[in-house]
C-alpha cells in the first residue's frame, strides 16, 4: 500500500495539530513535523504530534547536515518513527545518522533534494544501508517550474531502496508519482493551505488508492507556463500577486474607473506626451487579442484617450487599458466592457500630434513596464510582473491566495487574526 505523509509546514503548533487531525481524518497515514515548524517550535513539536497520534508514524523533517547521530537521537527519543536527513551530507553524515537510527529504532529517509545527479547519490546512498529515498524538489524550486516527477523518470523505481516523493504534489501529480514507483507521497502545500484539509487529504487519498485499484487514467495533462500564468493571475488578486514580490510591484495614482472589471495580460507599452493622442491610437491596432496597453502619457490633464479609442480596442479585443494620464467620454466608455485604470478623466482633448514611442521600456504610475510584461490589475490596483518572473511569480502568488484561504478558514471558524498568526510571538524582537 502507498503512504500519504502530510507535511505540516507551519509555523504555529497549535494550528499544525488542527491541521493534521484533519488530514489524518482524511487518509494521511504519516504525519511530518515540517522543517519551518521543527525551527520554530524544535523537539517539542514531535513530542506534540506523537502525543496526538499515537498510532500514526510521526516523521522529523530534521533537514540535517552535520551531526547526524545527534539529530537522529533527538528526533526518535521526541517520538519521531522516521527521521530525514540531507542527500548532500558527508557519507560520514549518513552513516553515523544510520547507526543512531538503528539504535533508536527509527527510520532514516534520506532526502535527495537540490542533489545534481539524484540516481547516483541514490546508487551511493544504497551502498551505505539507506533503504528510504526522498526525491524532493524544494518550495523555491517548485515556483520556477521544476518537479520532482521528472527526476522520478530519470531516477526509475528500482534504486534499490524505497521511494518517496515530496515537492507541491496533488492528486493528479501524487497518482502520477505512484504509477511511476513511488511507495510514499509527502504532501505539503496541498493539504495544509487548503480551506478544507480532509478533503483535500481525501483526494490525495483517493487518487492514491485509484492507482491500487487499477485505474491507469486521467494522469497529469501538461499546460503550457503561458497557460498555467494565465490560468493563475486570473484567479489571484493583484494583493496576492504583490505580496508574492515581496510587496512590490504595484503602480501608484493610477486606478480603475469601472469597478469590478479585471486585467489580465501582456504589455503593449506607449510613450506619449501631453495629451498627444497619436501613438496610444496607433498602438491598438498593433495589440493582439487578450494584450493590455499601458501608456505613459506625462500630463494628467489632458485627455489622449476616449470613447472612439475604446470602441477599436474593444473591435481588437484587447484586454483593458491603463493610462498614467487622462481620458474621457466616460458615458461611452461605461457602455463597453473594457476595464480602464487612469490616473484622471478629463473632458479637454489633446492632438494627435505623432510624439513618442509604441513598445519601448516606461514608467507607468511609479513602475517600469517593458513590452510583455504582465498586467493584472483589479479593484485594489495594478501590478506589473516582468516578464522573466511570471511564471515564478504567478506560482508564489496562487500559495499567497491558498494560504489566505486557510486562515480566513480559521477565523471563519471563530478564531481572531492575530491568534491565528499568534502575531504577539512573532513581533521582530528589539
Ligand atoms: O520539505 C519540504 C520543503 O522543503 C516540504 O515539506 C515538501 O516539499 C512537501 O511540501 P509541498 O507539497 O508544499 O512541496
Amino acid at each position: 500500500m502507498v503512504l500519504i505523509q502530510v507535511a505540516l509546514d507551519v509555523v504555529e503548533l497549535d494550528r499544525a495539530l488542527v491541521i493534521a487531525k484533519e488530514a489524518v481524518a482524511g487518509g494521511a497515514d504519516w504525519v511530518e513535523a515540517g522543517t519551518p515548524l521543527i525551527k520554530s517550535e524544535g523537539m517539542n513539536a514531535v513530542r506534540k504530534l506523537k502525543e496526538a497520534f499515537p498510532d500514526k508514524t510521526i516523521l522529523a523533517d530534521m533537514k540535517t547536515m552535520d551531526a547526524g547521530a545527534i539529530e537522529v537521537e533527538m528526533a526518535a527519543k521526541s517520538g519521531a518513527g522516521v527521521v530525514a536527513v540531507l542527500g548532500r551530507a558527508d557519507d560520514i553524515v549518513i552513516s553515523e545518522s544510520l547507526l543512531a537510527a538503528k539504535k533508536y529504532g527509527v527510520q532514516l529517509m534520506v532526502d535527495l533534494i537540490s542533489i545534481d545527479d539524484p540516481a547516483a547519490r541514490a546508487e551511493e546512498l544504497v551502498r551505505l544501508g539507506v533503504d528510504l529515498i526522498n526525491i524532493h524538489v524544494g518550495i523555491d524550486r517548485q515556483m520556477t517550474g521544476k518537479s520532482p516527477l521528472e527526476v522520478l523518470a530519470k531516477l526509475g523505481s528500482s534504486c534499490g531502496a524505497k521511494i518517496a516523493v515530496a515537492g507541491g504534489l496533488k492528486p493528479d501529480t501524487a497518482k502520477e508519482a505512484v504509477l511511476m514507483g513511488a511507495d510514499i507521497v509527502i504532501v505539503g502545500s496541498y493539504i495544509t493551505n487548503s480551506d478544507h484539509v480532509e478533503n483535500a487529504a481525501r483526494a490525495v487519498r483517493t487518487a492514491v488508492d485509484g492507482v491500487a485499484a487499477g485505474s491507469k487514467t486521467g494522469t497529469v495533462g501538461k499546460k503550457t507556463q503561458e497557460e498555467e500564468i494565465f490560468e493563475i493571475f486570473n484567479r489571484v488578486s493583484s494583493s496576492n500577486i504583490s505580496d508574492a514580490m515581496h510587496r512590490k510591484g504595484a503602480m501608484s495614482g493610477v486606478s480603475t474607473l469601472f469597478p469590478g472589471r479585471k486585467i489580465v495580460g501582456r504589455a503593449v507599452t506607449v510613450r506619449t506626451f501631453g495629451g498627444d493622442w497619436a501613438k496610444p491610437v496607433e498602438a491598438i491596432d498593433m495589440c493582439g487579442k487578450g494584450d493590455v496597453i499601458v501608456i505613459y502619457n506625462g500630463d494628467r490633464n489632458i485627455a489622449m484617450w476616449g470613447g472612439l479609442a475604446t470602441k477599436t480596442a474593444v473591435n481588437k479585443k484587447i484586454a483593458g487599458l491603463v493610462v498614467d494620464g487622462a481620458v474621457r467620454d466616460m458615458d461611452e466608455m461605461k457602455k463597453y466592457d473594457l476595464p480602464v485604470f487612469a490616473a484622471n478623466v478629463v473632458p479637454n482633448a489633446g492632438d494627435p500630434k505623432g510624439l513618442g514611442e509604441i513598445n519601448c521600456e516606461i514608467k507607468c504610475g511609479g513602475q517600469l513596464v517593458n513590452p510583455g510584461d504582465f498586467i493584472v490589475a483589479d479593484d485594489s490596483g495594478i501590478v506589473v510582473v516582468p516578464k522573466e518572473k511570471a511564471y515564478e511569480i504567478a506560482r508564489r502568488s496562487e500559495e499567497v491566495w491558498n494560504k489566505e484561504k486557510r486562515i480566513l478558514d480559521e477565523i471563519e471558524r471563530g478564531q481572531s487574526m492575530s491568534s491565528v498568526l499568534e502575531l504577539l510571538k512573532w513581533e521582530k524582537q528589539k
